[in-house]
């Protein structure tokens, strides 16, 4: 990596400074990036394109339904702060062509031409692989994603994840709930690959929810005084070193997903009818997946060709399918709607990352024909970005909250400042 001609050379020096005091080094486990690269691409490419993506009128309307109905038990939300429920889109607001219903192409298009003179073969390879914006169920999540009943827009803007005052028993009901029933905390060097890959990508995203809630927390209820909760931080994220491990990892594995469909990603129609907006989306799109620090840094963030290999293989991905589907339900018992709103639009972002890995072959996947939806890929490009400011705090502030709270030195400021 530090070779002159390393397109990240400029960056890691002006990084170094802080290298030596690196508490995580190496390569992220399961994955084929270092975390010193993860960082600097981060910094330097990831987060700045991002942050511009979500706040384009394509990405940051999310369709969702906000019911809470929860499958397994009544409802017992918990949610006590006027912070916690979702400021809904008007009709008027959100784009016209997200109202009208889908037409991809016409069944014309797709029946044999035979004896038109348009019939001869046209030997060329067809290198249109996005085909228009369709309406599929996601195997891997719960929601049906083509019923739009009951479904309203929200704009992502206006309800940014962060602290809600959700917490006690419903909180801590969900989360074991997912970790005891659906994806175990594996012993070491016990279990399969596969699962250990489901427990960290949600252990990762547990850590980034935690993230959010410290950058973004109420210091003080009746001033409505908003800052960094340094202390929360530590105690839920740093202190255990396995957690930040798999916010990488979570990271790189979106990331992986995010890079693996750069044709349809590009292809993919961002139209808002603001034409200068959409523009502006397309090329923020480009930008991303075909980058060329990204590719020479890291052109595999995690290796998906390795999982489902045995011979128990198709049997282990239903297995792990249900599981995650199971999780994906449990959102619907998240009691506090801004937390409901995250966490089903983070868990249809993993599901589609699960979804380009895994329902596709390696590289292949133009013959197979990737399919998804506008709302999967608006879900998928605003967790790698969630993802991108967790990594990102993390980064920036870890080694102070380690050495401020975890070294419990005390800060010459009150405990508000940390
Ligand atoms: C889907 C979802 C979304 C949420 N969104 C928000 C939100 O936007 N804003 C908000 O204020 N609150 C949100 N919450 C609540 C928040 O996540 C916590 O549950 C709450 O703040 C209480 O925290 P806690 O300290 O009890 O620990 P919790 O975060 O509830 O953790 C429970 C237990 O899980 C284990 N654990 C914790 N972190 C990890 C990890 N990274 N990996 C593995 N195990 C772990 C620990 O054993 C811990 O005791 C959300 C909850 C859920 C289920």
């Amino acid at each position: 990596r530090n070779s002159p001609r390393n397109p990240l050379s400029g960056i890691t020096s002006k990084l170094c400074q802080c290298t030596e005091s690196r508490k995580y080094t190496g390569i992220v486990e399961d994955c084929c990036c270092d975390y010193e690269t993860v960082d600097s691409l981060n910094k330097e490419v990831l987060h700045p394109i991002l942050q511009d993506l979500v706040t384009t009128p394509f990405f940051r309307y999310f369709k969702v339904k906000l019911w809470c109905d929860c499958p397994f038990w009544p409802d017992d939300g918990m949610c006590r702060l006027r912070d916690c429920s979702v400021c809904e889109c008007p009709e008027s607001e959100f784009p016209e062509p997200f109202k009208k219903p889908f037409h991809g192409l016409s069944a014309d298009d797709l029946i044999c031409q035979e004896g038109k003179p348009q019939a001869t073969v046209d030997r060329t390879l067809d290198n249109k692989i996005f085909r228009g914006w369709i309406e599929v169920d996601n195997p891997w999540t719960y929601d049906d994603e083509t019923d739009n009943a009951e479904m309203t827009y929200v704009n992502l803007q206006l309800n940014p994840e962060r602290y809600t005052g959700y917490t006690g028993p419903s909180a801590r009901r969900i989360w074991e709930t997912i970790y005891t029933e659906n994806c175990p905390k594996y012993p070491s060097g016990e279990f399969c690959q596969e699962k250990k890959v489901l427990y960290k990508l949600i252990s990762g995203l547990h850590s980034s929810i935690s993230v959010h809630i410290a950058s973004d927390y109420l210091l003080d209820e009746t001033d409505n005084l908003w800052g960094e909760n340094l202390e929360l931080l530590y105690d839920r994220v740093l202190k255990h070193p396995e957690r930040v491990r798999n916010l990488y990892f979570t990271f790189l594995f979106v990331l992986r997903a995010v890079t693996k469909a750069p044709d349809y990603l590009e292809q993919a129609e961002y139209n808002t009818g603001n034409l200068e907006e959409d523009l502006k989306t397309q090329s923020l799109v480009r930008q991303l997946v075909y980058n060329p620090k990204l590719q020479t840094a890291c052109p595999l963030p995690f290796d998906e060709a390795k999982l489902w290999q045995g011979e128990s293989g198709p049997e282990l991905k239903q297995q792990i399918q249900k599981q995650f589907r199971n999780i994906s339900a449990l959102m619907d018992c998240v009691g506090c709607e801004k937390c409901r709103l995250w966490g089903k639009l983070q868990i249809l972002g993993l599901g589609t990352a699960l979804k380009i890995l895994f329902s596709v072959d390696h590289q292949n996947y133009i013959n197979q024909q990737l399919q998804l939806q506008r709302n999967e890929v608006i879900a998928l490009m605003n967790l790698l970005n969630r993802l991108s400011e967790s990594v990102k705090f993390v980064h920036d502030k870890g080694p102070y909250a380690e050495r401020i709270v975890g070294g419990k030195i005390s800060s010459p400021t009150s405990k508000n400042s940390l």
